[in-house]
């Protein structure tokens, strides 16, 4: 590991500055948590037991941020908007470690005072170090009752406060499970909780088995390419390194094996993926494609996320174009279109530690615009009797079933397939589309509709 920076006093805690640089691009600049943390932690040689650590307190901040400014605002009796943002992130992290670790207190304020002081200086740390000692006075749950609506008469607004959800989200939940309060609670829950990891054995190369055998995981519960991971970093997998394997969630695995699992007559083996960037769905579909004789035409808007899907489909039967995939020159005639729609991704908020703070309900609408311009042109390319599946990763109605209602009701030739046995996964309702959950199934929020055009 590098030296630690020397300040006046003492040195900087590598691993909590880490972890507030990430927090602070976050805020400054709207980096990726997820992808600028596995960088600095390379830069700075940081690994083992520090980078578990400080991948537990960028990620565990960032994903509970509304609670941690809600109980900030009232220890320091001021609205987060009139704190300086480095303070900010530094009171962040603190409090993270304050409600939500083992940490201790002492540590836990110390640590805090000490990374204010390195950069701001005393007037700055005396701030920090009175507004932590304040929320060190009450554990998680009492900070809770005190702040959160109340549960009689705010069911979704208490939930949503406990489980560190903005609200909007926790009531789309609710809609797409139907009302039910208690399913509410178990998807919120399981939507805050560190996300396992599930690699992906690519068909032809390596088999689940073998991948679970190298490394050390699980064979999966639905995908026969599933493997669950325990921890560690799996790019440190030697299959991974070498392209056999990926990291990829179960869901999204089972999505787009779908496809390939409906029967149909005539089948030419022409695919399409309409929305492959980076790529993750068309490995997976290029691999299958490669051993049933068919191939893969893969369509992606942004040049770089079409050079990531090149990469990982390199030496399979994929040919990858940039293009805007509402309005494309391809012949008609496919017979399986995937179209992985860019949607809210409110279905993987695991994953993502800041973006359930980042969206809003506006991104909605112009998603759902996009959504049903890219629906028509799969319409346009597919062949009678093929099959179209639309997949998200979000369980928005208005991202899911209503964009299939609104397809349907435009195209008298189209009909809803059901989904259920193609994708297989258990206990996945009445059909015929799949909403897939974290706290159901263990995967992501993916929901996936499979259409065909009669003759
Ligand atoms: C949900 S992601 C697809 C994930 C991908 N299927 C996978 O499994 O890795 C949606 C992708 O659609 C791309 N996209 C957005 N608008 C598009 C358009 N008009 N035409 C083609 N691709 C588009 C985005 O750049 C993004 O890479």
């Amino acid at each position: 590991m590098k030296r630690p920076a020397m300040t006046r006093d003492k040195p900087v805690d590598q691993v909590r500055a880490t972890a507030r640089d990430v927090l602070r691009a976050v805020r400054e600049r709207a980096a990726y948590a997820n992808i600028l943390l596995p960088k600095l932690l390379r830069e700075r040689g940081i690994t083992g037991r520090d980078a578990a650590l400080a991948t537990e307190l960028t990620y565990g901040a960032a994903r509970a941020q509304g609670l941690l400014d809600a109980v900030i605002e009232s220890a320091a009796r001021r609205p987060v908007a009139d704190i300086d943002g480095a303070v900010l992130d530094v009171l962040r992290l603190g409090t993270y470690q304050l409600l939500r670790t083992r940490i201790g207190s002492h540590a836990a304020v110390s640590t805090s005072v000490d990374l204010i002081r390195s950069e701001a200086g005393m007037g700055p740390s005396g701030f920090v170090n009175a507004v932590l000692r304040k929320v060190s006075q009450r554990d998680e749950d009492l900070w809770v009752d005190e702040l959160a609506p109340s549960m009689a008469v705010d069911l979704v607004g208490n939930l949503a406060f406990r489980y560190a959800h903005p609200r909007w989200i926790a009531e789309v939940f609710v809609d797409a499970l139907g009302g039910s309060a208690g399913q509410l609670q178990a998807a919120l829950a399981a939507d805050d909780e560190r996300p396992p990891v599930h690699l992906v054995a690519r068909p032809g190369l390596i088999t689940a088995e073998e991948l679970a055998l190298v490394s050390g995981g699980d064979p999966g519960r639905w995908s026969p390419y599933c493997v669950y991971l325990p921890g560690g970093d799996p790019g440190q997998i030697d299959a991974v390194r070498e392209g056999y394997a990926g990291v990829q969630d179960e869901g999204s695995q089972s999505v787009a094996r779908a496809l390939t699992q409906f029967e149909l007559a005539d089948d030419h083996g022409r695919w399409l993926d309409m929305c492959a960037g980076p790529g993750g769905k068309a490995a997976l579909l290029g691999a299958i494609a490669d051993i049933d004789g068919a191939h893969l035409d893969a369509i992606e808007v942004s040049e770089h996320r079409a050079e990531l899907v090149r990469k990982v489909t390199r030496d399979l039967p994929v040919t990858v174009r940039v293009a805007d995939a509402r309005q494309t020159d391809l012949d008609p005639g496919y017979d399986r279109i995937l179209l992985d729609a860019p949607c809210t991704g409110l279905g993987s908020l695991r994953r993502r530690p800041e973006a359930r703070w980042r969206r809003t309900p506006d991104d909605v609408v112009t998603l759902v615009e996009l959504q049903r311009e890219l629906l028509d042109e799969a319409v346009r390319l597919i062949r009678p009797g093929g099959v179209i599946v639309y997949s998200t990763c979000s369980p928005h109605p208005a991202e899911t079933t209503e964009v299939i209602g609104a397809a349907l009701a435009a195209n008298p030739a189209l009909r809803q397939l059901d989904a259920r046995s193609e994708v297989g996964v258990d206990d996945v309702g009445a059909g015929p589309s799949v909403q897939l959950w974290p706290h159901l199934h263990g995967t992501d929020a993916m929901f996936l509709a499979a259409l065909t055009v009669d003759a």
